[in-house]
C-alpha cells in the first residue's frame, strides 16, 4: 500500500459547547485526488483549518509524511509541503500577479528546497506557475484587473508557488460559469497529474464527480462515508443528508 501522505486520527474541535468536528479520521495516500463534501456547516472548512494550522483542534492528531504537525502554525505547515487555497481569494492588492507568486515562492519554496533561489530561477519558476494556471499573459496585471475565474486561478497559483505535496482547494469554483468550472477542474487534475496530491472541497457536485478518485462526506462534524465516488453518493446516509429526509 502507498505510504499515507496525510493521516488524520480522531480530530475533534468545539466552538464553545458546539461540536464542529467529532473524531474525524482520514488517511490520504500520496498522489490521490480526494473530494470532501458535506452540507453547509458540516465542518469541512473547520477540518481544513485544523489541517492547515489556522485552528487548533482539541483532540486527535494530524500527521504529514508521518510527522505530527501539533504546534506548527500555517506557515510552517506550508513549508513542510501542505498548502491550501482560500474560499475568498486574498491576493496582495498592491502587488502585480507575478509579485503575488513571488512571495510564497521565496518564502516557502526556498525553505523547502533548502537554498536561496537566484533571480533567474525565481523568474523562471514564476513563469512556470503562471503558465500552469493559464495566467501567463496576466503577469504584469494587478489583482483588481482580474476576472473572477482568473482571481480563483491566482489563488491556486499562490498555493502552488509554495511547491506543495498536498494542495487543499477550498471552494475554488463557487459562482463560476459551467465552462469556468470545467477549466478549474482541468487545472486541478493537471496539478495532480504533475504529482501533487489534491483535496477539493466543493459544493458543485458535477465538478466533484469529475475530479474525485475518492469521496469523503462530512455531516455534523462526523465522517459518514469515504470511498469510491459513485458508491458514496448512493450511500443512504449521504442521500438523507443531501435531500434532508
Ligand atoms: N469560529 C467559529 N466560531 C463559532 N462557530 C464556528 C466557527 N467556525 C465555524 N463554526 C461553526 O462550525 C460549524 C462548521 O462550520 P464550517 O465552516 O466548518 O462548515 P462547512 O462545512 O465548511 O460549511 P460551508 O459549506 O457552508 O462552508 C458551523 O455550524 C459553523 O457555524
Amino acid at each position: 500500500m502507498t505510504k499515507p501522505l496525510l493521516q488524520v486520527e480522531g480530530v475533534g474541535k468545539r466552538f464553545g459547547g458546539f461540536i464542529a468536528l467529532d473524531g474525524v479520521d482520514l488517511t490520504i495516500p500520496a498522489g490521490e485526488r480526494v473530494g470532501l463534501i458535506g452540507p453547509n456547516g458540516s465542518g469541512k472548512s473547520t477540518l481544513v483549518n485544523c489541517l492547515s494550522g489556522t485552528l487548533v483542534h482539541e483532540t486527535g492528531t494530524v500527521r504529514f509524511e508521518g510527522r505530527d504537525l501539533a504546534g506548527l502554525g500555517p506557515h510552517q505547515r506550508t513549508r513542510r509541503g501542505l498548502a491550501r487555497s482560500f474560499q475568498l481569494p486574498r491576493p496582495f492588492a498592491s502587488l502585480t500577479i507575478a509579485e503575488n507568486i513571488r512571495v510564497p515562492l521565496v518564502y516557502a519554496a526556498e525553505s523547502r528546497r533548502g537554498r536561496r533561489l537566484s533571480e533567474p530561477e525565481i523568474a523562471e519558476r514564476i513563469a512556470e506557475v503562471l503558465g500552469q494556471m493559464g495566467l501567463a499573459d496576466r503577469a504584469r496585471h494587478m489583482p483588481c484587473d482580474l476576472t473572477q475565474v482568473d482571481m480563483r486561478k491566482l489563488e491556486l497559483a499562490r498555493a502552488l508557488a509554495a511547491e506543495p505535496q498536498l494542495l487543499i482547494a477550498d471552494e475554488a469554483m463557487a459562482g463560476l460559469s459551467n465552462s469556468e468550472v470545467d477549466e478549474i477542474v482541468a487545472l486541478l487534475i493537471g496539478l495532480n497529474e504533475a504529482g501533487i496530491t489534491v483535496v477539493l472541497i466543493e459544493h458543485i457536485m458535477r465538478a466533484v464527480m469529475q475530479f474525485s478518485q475518492r469521496l469523503v462526506v462530512l455531516v455534523s462534524g462526523r465522517k459518514i462515508a469515504d470511498g469510491a465516488p459513485a458508491e458514496v453518493v448512493r450511500h443512504p446516509e449521504v442521500e438523507r443528508a443531501y435531500l434532508g429526509q
